[in-house]
């Protein structure tokens, strides 16, 4: 299940703008790694990198490497659909599919894929309702539509449906965004549990939540508006936000920009 990540000289464009820069990283597997840094610095546009989503926008191109326990996702002889099927992807606004079934946005992924035994899917979709901590608030429910449900549910939702594929790796850009403080928590408790079973990579604004999820944190940042975005220091999380070794990172911890 959990994978490496190495990532190695990435650059990032849309079209002729170079939006980041040289990004080179390591996540081990079964580790939350947060990406934090001011507006425009890059983080989601790396996290899209990741499971290659970045070049679904036109124009839009990377060059360099990221390997998954060794293996480049970009080599010429890889589907990018199979790399999304096994790096998985949270989004800031909860998407699940309103009017399908709870149950069937779980194991819309595995339909797709070509299952078609109910019991099968059943015992999937409980799988990963359970593991997305969902289960018990909607086991009554499963028919009734994914929409019906609160925004922190839907957010588990679909954390429930990314992981009902059994990827090796969970991308989240801001999954908590758009939550109550309630939900929010609810969320950083399931990343806890889901580190266990996966590597995580979370971009968030929220340095709080940074400092309470992460066991690595990467600090971007830009020279200024039009300047590609770079990485300016990768490390614990307690060292980032005790004793950084850039002053970049200290400022931005600090408050005093972004
Ligand atoms: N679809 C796109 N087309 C063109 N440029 C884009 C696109 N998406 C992002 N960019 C540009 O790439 C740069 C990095 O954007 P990105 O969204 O990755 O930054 P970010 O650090 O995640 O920002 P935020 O914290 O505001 O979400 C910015 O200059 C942004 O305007």
């Amino acid at each position: 299940m959990a994978k490496r990540i190495d990532v190695k000289d990435l650059n990032l464009f849309y079209g002729k703008f170079h939006a980041v820069d040289g990004v080179s990283l390591a996540v081990p597997p079964r580790n939350v790694t947060a990406f934090i840094g001011p507006s425009g610095c890059g983080k989601s546009t790396v996290l899209r990198s990741l499971n290659r989503m970045h070049e679904v926008i036109p124009g839009a191109r990377a060059e360099g490497k990221v390997l998954l326990d060794g293996e480049d996702i970009y080599a010429s002889t890889v589907d990018p659909v199979s790399v999304r099927r096994t790096i998985g992807m949270v989004f800031q606004r909860p998407n699940p599919f309103p009017t399908m079934s709870i149950r069937d946005n779980v194991v819309a992924g595995l339909k797709l894929a070509g299952e078609r035994s109910g019991k099968k899917l059943d015992e999937v979709a409980e799988q990963a309702l359970r593991g997305a901590n969902l289960w018990a608030e909607v086991k009554d429910r499963l028919n009734r539509p994914g929409g019906g449900l609160s925004g922190g549910q839907q957010q588990r939702l679909c954390i429930a449906r990314a992981i009902a594929v059994q990827p090796d790796v969970l991308l989240m850009d801001e999954p908590c965004s758009a939550l109550d403080p309630i939900s929010t928590l609810a969320i950083e408790d399931l990343i806890q549990e889901l580190k266990k079973d996966y590597t995580i990579v979370i971009v968030t604004h929220n340095m709080q939540q940074a400092a309470r999820v992460s066991d690595q944190t990467a600090f971007f940042n830009l020279a200024g508006v039009g300047q590609p975005g770079r990485l300016i220091e990768l490390d614990d999380t307690e060292r980032i936000f005790s004793n950084p070794t850039q002053k970049a990172t200290e400022d931005y911890i600090s408050g005093r920009f972004g």
